[in-house]
């Protein structure tokens, strides 16, 4: 026996986030049957701010909102590698850190949740003036592009805060919008009415897949990390990610995609990738698609680049400059 068996998985402490860290011990356990993987979890600044709304925050504090502390244990290494939604991941990772691996994706989509009892099943349904609940700026921008006759407030907590924010009889919300794979994970696939898809809605950069995230020089866990790798759902969250760095976007942002693909070969899948990006009042949108075959983390990241130029060609770039101006500011973040 080696003398090391024991690498411990950090994590935050909400629901999902320790039922995702569970998803990652399993399949450890299933690779490496010899080896202790104890899940710690912590709690972190975004979870510890709730009152604000997202898009609030400062971009680059947005950015390693989740994420912080959490690294703080691995650089003391106290926890080996660190659990998190992708989405939740800036696209610039802190000095010495790095994604080791990014498993098998779930469910990208977007989901609608009403009330216990609302007589709707379609947001298309809701009479004017009706309450959407998100902190998403994506979200509200790309529905109010639709729907221009809804409202929307902002919501904050996990899942399980929200839900009961939602089913609360004097609760202002006729639906929320979240991702259906925390849903589908948190087994509250019941509570999905509506599941939302392109070209009417596109979901944020990396939603539905998790990312395993460990200390760039621990090649030990590195190495033991490589079976959990999804070599297709890797390229689509490459190629998404490269189109959010050259757009420049954190969470605050309104840029959603569209990513599928189809194996060729064992190795090699033919991708295409739909990228939005929204005002936020949803008046105005620039779009841009691209497609390709990707043998290569190269390849994936040329495809997101490619897709973010059009994007540019498009008219996105105003769009942007919109955005970064009004969360620049100390004052204007109630700008929809
Ligand atoms: N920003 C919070 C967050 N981060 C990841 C998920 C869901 C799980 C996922 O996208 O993998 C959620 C909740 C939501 O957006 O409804």
């Amino acid at each position: 026996m080696p003398i090391n068996t024991c690498y411990p998985i950090g994590t935050r402490k909400s629901k999902l986030a320790v039922i995702q860290s569970e998803i990652v011990h399993k399949q450890l356990k299933e690779n490496h049957p010899e080896f202790d993987f104890p899940i710690m979890s912590r709690d972190t600044i975004g979870d510890e701010i709730l009152s604000k709304a997202l898009f609030e925050f400062k971009h680059q504090v947005a950015k390693s909102l989740w994420t912080r502390e959490l690294e703080a244990l691995l650089i003391v290494n106290q926890c080996r590698m660190l659990v998190h939604s992708l989405k939740d991941l800036p696209v610039e990772m802190p000095k010495g850190m790095t994604i080791a691996c990014i498993p098998r994706r779930n469910c990208p989509l977007d989901a609608i949740v009403f009330p216990k009892g609302s007589p709707y099943k379609s947001v298309a349904n809701l009479p004017p003036g009706s309450v959407i609940g998100t902190s998403s700026i994506r979200r509200r921008a790309l529905l109010a592009r639709h729907f221009p006759h809804l409202r929307f407030f902002d919501i904050r907590g996990n899942v399980g805060t929200r839900l009961s924010k939602l089913d609360d009889p004097e609760s202002p919300f006729s639906c929320l919008v979240l991702a259906a794979a925390g849903l589908f994970r948190l087994g509250l696939k019941d509570r999905v009415s509506q599941m939302l898809s392109a070209p009417f809605n596109y979901y944020a950069v990396g939603q539905g897949a998790l990312a395993i995230e460990v200390r760039e020089d621990d090649k030990e866990i590195i190495e033991l990390l490589k079976p959990l790798q999804d070599t297709e759902t890797t390229y689509c969250c490459v190629a998404e990610r490269a189109l959010m760095k050259r757009l420049d976007g954190g969470c605050a942002i309104p840029i959603g995609v569209q990513c599928d693909s189809l194996a060729v070969s064992s190795s090699s899948f033919q991708v295409s990738l739909d990228g939005i990006v929204v005002s936020a009042d949803g008046l105005r949108s620039a779009f841009a698609s691209g497609n390709r075959v990707i043998n290569s983390i190269e390849d994936a990241e040329d495809l997101g680049t490619q897709v973010a130029l059009s994007l540019l060609k498009n008219g996105a770039g105003p769009i942007l400059a919109e955005h970064h101006r009004s969360s620049d500011s100390e004052d204007s973040t109630k700008q929809a």
